[in-house]
Formats: C-alpha cells, structure tokens, sequence
C-alpha cells in the first residue's frame, strides 16, 4: 500500500473509483464509523473511503449539510473530502467487493433478552457483518473490528469470514475508537494513541503493518501501538472501565463532601496535582452517561462472572452501582429541598444531552432525573440547544420504557423550550444537567425575576457562580460543595 508522504499525487475531485489504489469500506455510519473515515479521507487523500449502513435515512443525511450527528468541526471535514474520496452509501455488497479493508463499526448495545441480559454485549451486529464479507467477498480483505467488543470476539469473526465459500482470505485485526463526544475531531486527527492489535503470524503482522500505513499519513509512530488481538479487546474494555471508575470515584466523594462542608472540586484540585492521579477525569457530577461507559462496564462484569471471577465482577459492579445512587441522590435531594413536594410544580430542566457538544442522549443522567420528576407529578420544561423533542421521547420509550402507552401525560407533562429563559419562567427550580457553556453565561437576574419563589438551583454539573446567584437571592445546590442550612436539615 502505498502513502501520500511517498510522493503519491493527491487525486483530482475527479478521480474515478477504479483510479484508487486502495479501498476501505466501513461498515456503520454512525458516531464512530462517520467521524472515524471522515479524518481517514481527509488525512489520506489517496485512499478511497465509503460508509455503509442499512439505514438509508442514516445515509441520505451523511450527504446533506444536515448531518445525522452533532459534533463540533465534523461537517468542514466532510465536506472537505465528500464527493473526492469520501463517500455515503447503501450499496453494502459493491463496496464490499471493492475494499481492500473493512472497518466494522457497528452497535454492540447491552442484550436485553436471553443470556446474560442486562450485562453482555450484543455483538449481533458484528457478526452480521462478518457473514456479509464472508457472503460477498471474492478478494482478499483486511477486517477491522472497530467497534467496542468483548474480548476474543476476533475469534468470532474470524469463523464466520472463514465459511466463504470461494476460498478468500481474510485477516482479523482489533482497533478500538477511544474518541470522546464532542471533542471527536480533534481526538481523531491527534489520537492519545491509535491500538492496534492482530494475530502475531506473518500474515497477522503483515495486516497490521496496512493498517499503520494508513493511521502513520498523520499519526506519529510512537503512537501507534501494535499489540495482539485479544490485549487489544480488552484494553477498549478496562480504558473505559476505568474512565468510568474515576467519575464514580469523585462522585462518592461528592456525597462526602456535601454532608461534611468539604469543596469536591478543591479536594480534584488537590489530587490533580499529584502526577501520579492526574488532573483529568475528576469532575463530580449527576452521573455520567453516554452509550459507551455502563455498556462497557457491564460487559466487563458479566465476562468477570463468566470467567470465574464474582469478586472481580462485583468489584466493577460498584462503579454503575454507586453512579445509579448519584443520579437518585440528585432528584431525592430536589424533592427534599422543595419542601417534600414538587406535585404540579414546574421544573427547569437546562441540559438533555450527556455531555455538552454533542446532541447524543443515549444513557443521559437527564432522562433518569426528568423520569423521577415525572414519577412526583412535576411539570418538566425543558432545553437543550442539540437535542430535539422527538429525541427525547425516544431517549425515554428506550432508556426507561416510559412512553405515551404507559404514561398518557407524558407528552403534556414535558414541555421543550426554545431556550433556557422560556424554560425558567415561571419555575420553581431550575436542574442544570448538561455543562453547555451557554449555561455559564445566562443572565440569572433575569431568570430569577421570572420564576416562583423561593428560587431553586440545583446544579449537577458545577456550572454555576454560587456565591453570585445566591446573592441573587436564589436557593443554591450544587454537586460536591456545601448546602446552605435551612431547617429540613438533619444533622
Ligand atoms: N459513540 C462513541 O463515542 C463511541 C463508540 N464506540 C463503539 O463503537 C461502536 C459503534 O458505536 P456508535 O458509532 O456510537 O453507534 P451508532 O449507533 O451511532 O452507529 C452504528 C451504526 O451501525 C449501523 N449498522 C448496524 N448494523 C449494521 C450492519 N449489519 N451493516 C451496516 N450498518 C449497520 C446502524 O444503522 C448505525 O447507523 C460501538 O461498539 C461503540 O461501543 C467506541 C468509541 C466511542
Ligand atoms: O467508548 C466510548 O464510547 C468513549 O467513551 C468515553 O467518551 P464519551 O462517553 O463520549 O464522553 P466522556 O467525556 O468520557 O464522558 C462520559 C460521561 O462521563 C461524564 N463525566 C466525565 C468526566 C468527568 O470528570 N465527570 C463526568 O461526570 C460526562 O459528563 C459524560 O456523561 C471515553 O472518554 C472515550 O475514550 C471512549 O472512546
């Protein structure tokens, strides 16, 4: 294979397909597979890339300006690249046959039936597109599982490429996304490192070797770590594991810190400090979400427990189960704040999205809160700048199986708002559950003048000036810091 750092001319806009040298077809047009082959055309200009997925919506709106994700920077890469080497496509067979490596970069979302329900990942996904390859390939290929898989899932794969029936043969290597939401750009163009592990025979190391020569276009070497298959699996796992133990870590001492005057975010100062901790990772919140964190854990748990280790397993159980305990902590400490009661009273919720920069609500803390509120009769108002009420509603029905059959006021009870004044008039508390900057900067005098009084803030994500909005006069709790006194305090 060949690079552009080898003198290659970068092609025209009007290169034809068959003028390429090299081929990759990804399979999942998604949060990975989009962004991922978007930095790979755009960093290497010579190689042909096509997305393919079964959904032809997913597809029609990689080819507009309409993306079917939000992420900062993401359309200016594709439209750098999209009609010269980047390409949306539903023609899964043809760009099969036509690659000379395949990205699998599909859901392996938490089973919800059968065995291990609850805990394993479904990697259904994955091995329908390895049947696919195996159904149409007649050239050799170089598999890349990219998506999130539990560890010897290559061996999976590799069994089912093997049932081609017309003697092609196929490489399997693991090459886990470490991307972040809403920073996915520029963890794409300057990757902590790229991992990639295969079979350690020579055909094995020569796989290997292709798919360094495409991450090597902008990747420095010293980043590309080349391993085996199965510490390549894994590693996606435990990276993820322990991100996720971090937040939980910080959010138990957050409990600790509101019942005993301490600062959570003083007490992260103070540990960031220490090299050995590092200072990422230690912000205390209502919980973390996103598709990937309780996913990943789980799947280690149920692998733990699969493996003969229960006290492995339980020991990665506590990360999700001390994380469901932060976002009930969060609407408990609401209810109990709000005088025991918050039947009919209106709730600003700022903040839908796990994370700020993304439009993503898979796992959101957010519709866990909104669902407790709902549960006590409070009309929820809420706003987001990414998300859409139809995303909502599906983030509720999936997430939480709460939906128009088995809720007949939902609809009415969550109403969304164009932005966070409308959402705050007339409210009685405001929940800040996404840390978008904008949050920073509203104007809370105003917010205040407009809603009931007493004033509630309860602030899941530290986004707050509290010394400035209780002068305000608001009534102020924040994740980690201290509360102010009133008399439904116990202690
Ligand atoms: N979302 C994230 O930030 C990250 C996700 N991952 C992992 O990457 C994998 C993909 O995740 P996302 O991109 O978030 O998922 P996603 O749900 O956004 O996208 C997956 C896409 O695959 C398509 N698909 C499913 N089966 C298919 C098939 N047989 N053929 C063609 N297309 C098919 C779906 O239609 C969907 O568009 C997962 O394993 C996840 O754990 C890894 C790192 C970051
Ligand atoms: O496999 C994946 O899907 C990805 O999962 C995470 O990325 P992501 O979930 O997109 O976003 P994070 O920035 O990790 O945040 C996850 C959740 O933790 C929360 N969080 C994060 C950091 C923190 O200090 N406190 C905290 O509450 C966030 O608000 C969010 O809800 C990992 O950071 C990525 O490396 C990984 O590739």
């Amino acid at each position: 294979m060949f690079k552009a750092s080898e003198g290659t001319t970068p092609p025209s806009v009007t290169m034809a397909t068959d003028e390429f040298k090299y081929h990759i077809c990804c399979m999942g047009a998604g949060y990975v597979g989009g962004p991922t082959m978007a930095v790979i055309a755009q960093r290497c200009p010579h190689i042909r890339v096509c997305v393919v997925d079964i959904s032809q919506t997913q597809i029609d709106a990689w080819n507009t300006d309409d993306l079917p994700i939000y992420e900062p920077g993401l359309l200016e890469v594709v439209k750098e690249s999209r009609g010269r080497n980047l390409f949306f496509s539903t023609d899964i067979d043809s760009e099969i046959k036509r690659a000379d490596m395949v990205f699998i970069s599909v859901n392996t979302p938490t089973k919800t039936t059968g065995i291990g329900a609850g805990k394993a990942a479904n990697i259904k996904n994955c091995e329908l597109c390895a049947r696919k390859i195996a159904e149409v390939a007649d050239t050799p290929k170089v598999v890349v599982e990219k998506s999130t898989v539990p560890v010897r899932t290559a061996e999976a794969v590799r069994r089912v490429l093997a049932t081609n029936d017309r003697g092609v043969k196929f490489q399997v290597l693991s090459n886990p996304e470490f991307l972040a939401e809403g920073t996915a750009m520029p963890d794409l163009q300057e990757p902590s490192r790229v991992l990639i592990g295969g079979m350690q025979t020579d055909a094995g190391l020569a796989a290997i070797q292709e798919l360094v020569d495409v991450y090597s276009n902008w990747v420095p070497k010293d980043r590309i770590l080349a391993t085996n298959t199965w510490s390549s699996e894994l590693s996606k796992l435990v990276a993820n594991a322990f991100l996720a133990q971090r937040v939980s870590s910080i959010n138990s001492i957050s409990a600790l810190c509101e019942a005993t005057d301490a600062d959570c975010s003083e007490v992260s100062r103070a540990l960031g400090y220490d090299p050995r901790i590092g200072n990422k990772f230690l912000n205390a919140s209502v919980g973390f979400g996103g598709s990937c964190f309780q996913k990943d854990v789980l799947n280690l748990v149920y692998i733990c427990e699969s493996t003969g280790l229960p006290e492995v397993a339980e020991y990665w159980n506590q990360v999700i189960v001390m994380n469901d305990h932060q976002k009930a902590r969060f609407t408990q400490l609401m209810v109990k704040r709000m005088f025991n009661t918050i039947t009919g009273k209106k709730i600003a919720v700022l903040g839908f999205a796990f994370k700020k920069d993304t439009g993503d609500t898979r796992e959101t803390p957010a519709v866990f809160v909104c669902k407790a509120l709902l549960e006590e009769q409070a009309r929820v108002q809420v706003y987001d700048p990414q998300v859409k009420r139809s995303q909502m509603f599906i983030e509720f029905d999936y997430t939480c199986g709460v939906n128009k059959d088995n809720t007949p006021k939902l609809e009415e009870s969550i109403v969304t708002c164009e932005d966070a004044y409308s959402a705050a008039d007339g409210a009685h508390a405001l929940a800040i559950l996404t840390e978008w900057d904008e949050f920073k900067t509203l104007d809370y005098q105003r917010i205040y003048n407009n809603m009931a009084k007493p004033a509630f803030v309860f602030d899941g994500r530290g986004v707050v000036d509290i010394e400035v909005l209780r002068k305000i006069g608001f009534e102020v709790y924040c994740i980690g810091k201290s509360r102010p006194k009133y008399s439904l305090d116990s202690k």
